[in-house]
């Protein structure tokens, strides 16, 4: 693991430099895949007119469940898939009817996808091959490479002669080396260890940022997308339900499949009971509660809403609190509890991450529950 865990990013090379200067803008126009049926049934939209754009330099993670249309959306910026309808620009030329090779793209694979009968230095150069240039400027780009992703110690060794880490290393050196416009990564850490994940995750991101490659990254796993993206894209059924910088789709989540999504919520059902400037008071069962309005929404009074509460937002007090509730379940995790309390008649998860601060409650205790009510969103569906 040793050689695994050396940075990919250590001091400038100045192969950024290089780099750069080719990185380009991706814009999604309305773009569709429909599927036939395999069975005679409805054909499968599998991407449902979408828009998007990612920036020069930025990574934009498209996360949602299973099926959602992520890796297609992602095959169809590779040319691996031909969209239904919609356009695909990268710059300013709408590459929908190039071939794959043809559109100055690398992507990075969950399997790897390795030569295993050439070494690592010679995968590496592979697809430098396909190019137009001399042997030694093949050479000076693969060598530079190698040196900045630090396969120095391994160049020789053949890929089953590596550990997993190293072989996505030379995965992503191969992609890196023919100075692509775009990068696409297709759950490229899935097959690794959750250590080595983790580690490998922050590598990636560091070296992302520092080349200002544009990237388009595909993943089911929640606290890869926030971790690595500078804007992260929900997809549900086809279609985009958010997107947003990670920050955003947490704290301000467009709907209760976003708030469930990306980490934890609580949902109440109220009315709205009036409209104020800075505020919504809102009926919830007997009681009434003031919140406060960041200015994105409106409602009108008698709307029915969603109260989407984080479980982090909710505090648990033997003082005053604005309801009242019995604590049913209380789980210690050294650095932070988690509660299950029953508040008329319905059950909110509670998490409490300064226990030691804060008091530890149990099975049976009554409590008053306290909202943090500015970190409460009003949702309509
Ligand atoms: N070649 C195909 N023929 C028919 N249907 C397909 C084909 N490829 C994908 N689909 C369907 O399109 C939908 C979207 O699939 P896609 O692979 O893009 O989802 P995903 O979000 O990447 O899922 P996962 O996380 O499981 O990989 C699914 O319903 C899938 O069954």
């Amino acid at each position: 693991m040793s050689e695994t865990v050396s940075s990919l990013t250590k001091e400038a090379t100045g192969y950024e430099k290089e780099f750069s200067s080719k990185s380009s803008r991706v814009l999604l126009k309305q773009l569709m895949k429909r599927f036939p049926s395999h069975e005679g049934g409805d054909p499968v939209v599998a991407v449902n007119n979408i828009d998007l754009e990612i920036k020069t330099g930025e990574l934009t993670t498209l996360l949602g469940p299973s099926g959602c249309g992520k890796t297609t959306t992602l095959r169809m910026v590779a040319g691996f898939e031909i969209p239904t309808s919609g356009e695909i620009y990268l710059g300013d030329e709408n590459v929908v009817t190039k071939a794959p090779n043809k559109r100055d793209i690398a992507m990075v694979f969950q399997s790897y996808a390795l030569f295993p009968h050439l070494s690592v230095y010679e995968n590496i150069l592979y697809g430098l091959k396909l190019k137009r240039m001399t042997k030694e400027q093949m050479h000076d780009k693969a060598s530079k490479v190698v040196e900045l992703m630090q396969l120095e110690p391994m160049k020789n060794r053949f890929p089953n002669q590596i550990s997993g880490g190293q072989q996505q290393r030379v995965a992503l050196a191969r992609a890196i080396v023919i100075e692509p416009r775009v990068l696409l990564f297709d759950e490229p850490l899935s097959n690794l260890d959750a250590k080595l994940r983790e580690y490998m995750r922050d590598e990636l991101r560091k070296l992302q940022r520092r080349l200002g490659i544009t990237s388009l990254y595909v993943t089911h796993d929640q606290g890869e997308a926030m971790a690595i993206s500078d804007k992260v894209v929900i997809m549900n059924s086809g279609y985009i339900e958010q997107m947003g910088t990670p920050q955003e789709i947490y704290e301000y989540p467009a709907s209760r499949f976003v708030a469930n999504f990306i980490g934890k919520s609580n949902f109440m059902t109220g009315n709205i009971a009036a409209r104020e400037e800075e505020a919504y008071v809102v009926n919830v069962k007997n009681e009434s509660m003031k919140i406060p309005n960041p200015g994105k929404q409106r409602f009108q009074v008698g709307d029915q809403v969603y109260l989407a509460v984080r479980p982090e937002s909710i505090h648990l007090t033997s003082c005053d609190g604005q309801m009242a509730g019995e604590v049913t379940k209380a789980v210690y995790f050294g650095a932070r509890m988690e509660y299950e309390v029953l508040v008329n008649s319905e059950t909110l998860f509670v998490e409490d991450y300064n226990p030691q601060k804060n008091g530890m409650f149990h099975e049976g205790d009554r409590v008053n529950v306290q909202f943090d009510l500015p970190s409460v969103r009003l949702l309509q569906d």
